[in-house]
């Protein structure tokens, strides 16, 4: 069965989780069935056109292009996103960069019947936010927590390991075990894990704060290859000209 075919708590939930294979990234469509509200988590800019269609054809009337932060890897697709009217751009308020809209830790975004909380979880970046819909028992933790993994710490804000594993025990693993947890990206494949998951099988976060800070220092990744141009774009929210 399809992640998106999930049924999530509460049946009032109409979730699409769409996938772009040139950076791994995961975008995810969230709507409310009885008001046909929605949001849009991550989208990439390459797919915006993919997107709208799929809006279009579920009749949703969009109403927030929300980033969980400044990605590094691709530009947002929500400066685009923005030219549908009734769509305002979202990012966490310690971001930095343009949007129409910052959310504060504790925030709460409505659409339709539909209620996400904002929670702050930088380290990745500053500015990364996690947003958790209670009833229907999920949460999108961006580039915070990945599957088995989580994000890099060694680029924009700079060193932020310890930053990053106090945001996830605090915001993350402190939510109950049976939540389903969607992240910004996955390299092998992965698509859904839960809070129990990765409180007992993430090869990082399960270790001492010590351990975390060792193993984030020794990943050796190589640079995004689109860092130089994703950033600067996505400081303006990817806005077209
Ligand atoms: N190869 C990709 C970038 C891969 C990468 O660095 N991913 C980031 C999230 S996107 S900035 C990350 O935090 N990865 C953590 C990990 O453990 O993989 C590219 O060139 O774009």
């Amino acid at each position: 069965m399809l992640a998106s075919q999930f049924n999530m708590g509460k049946s009032n939930l109409i979730f699409r989780q769409l996938f772009d294979k040139d950076t791994s990234t995961y975008t995810y469509i969230l709507a409310c069935s009885e008001t046909k509200s929605a949001v849009i988590i991550d989208p990439v800019l390459e797919c915006v056109e993919r997107d709208l269609k799929l809006i279009k054809e579920l009749d949703l009337n969009l109403l927030y292009g929300i980033n969980t932060h400044v990605h590094a890897d691709h530009i947002t697709g929500t400066g685009k996103i923005k030219l549908y009217p009734t769509c305002k751009s979202v990012l966490g308020s310690k971001s930095g960069a343009k949007a129409d809209m910052f959310v504060e830790h504790g925030a709460k975004l409505k659409f339709g019947n539909l209620t996400m909380e904002c929670r702050s979880t930088p380290g990745h970046t500053n500015g990364c936010s996690t947003y958790v819909l209670h009833d229907q028992r999920v949460a999108f933790t961006g580039d915070a927590l990945l599957i088995r993994g989580c994000g890099r710490t060694d680029f924009q804000q700079g060193a932020k390991e310890i930053l990053l594993y106090n945001s996830v025990h605090s915001q993350i693993f402190s939510l109950p075990s049976d939540y389903q947890l969607y992240p910004a990206h996955d390299y092998k494949g992965l698509t859904v894990t839960t809070v129990n998951e990765e409180k007992t099988l993430n090869p990082r976060l399960t270790k001492t704060l010590e351990e975390f800070v060792e193993i984030m220092n020794n990943l050796n990744l190589a640079y995004p290859k689109r860092i130089d141009v994703s950033v600067p774009a996505n400081l303006v929210c990817g806005l077209q000209d």
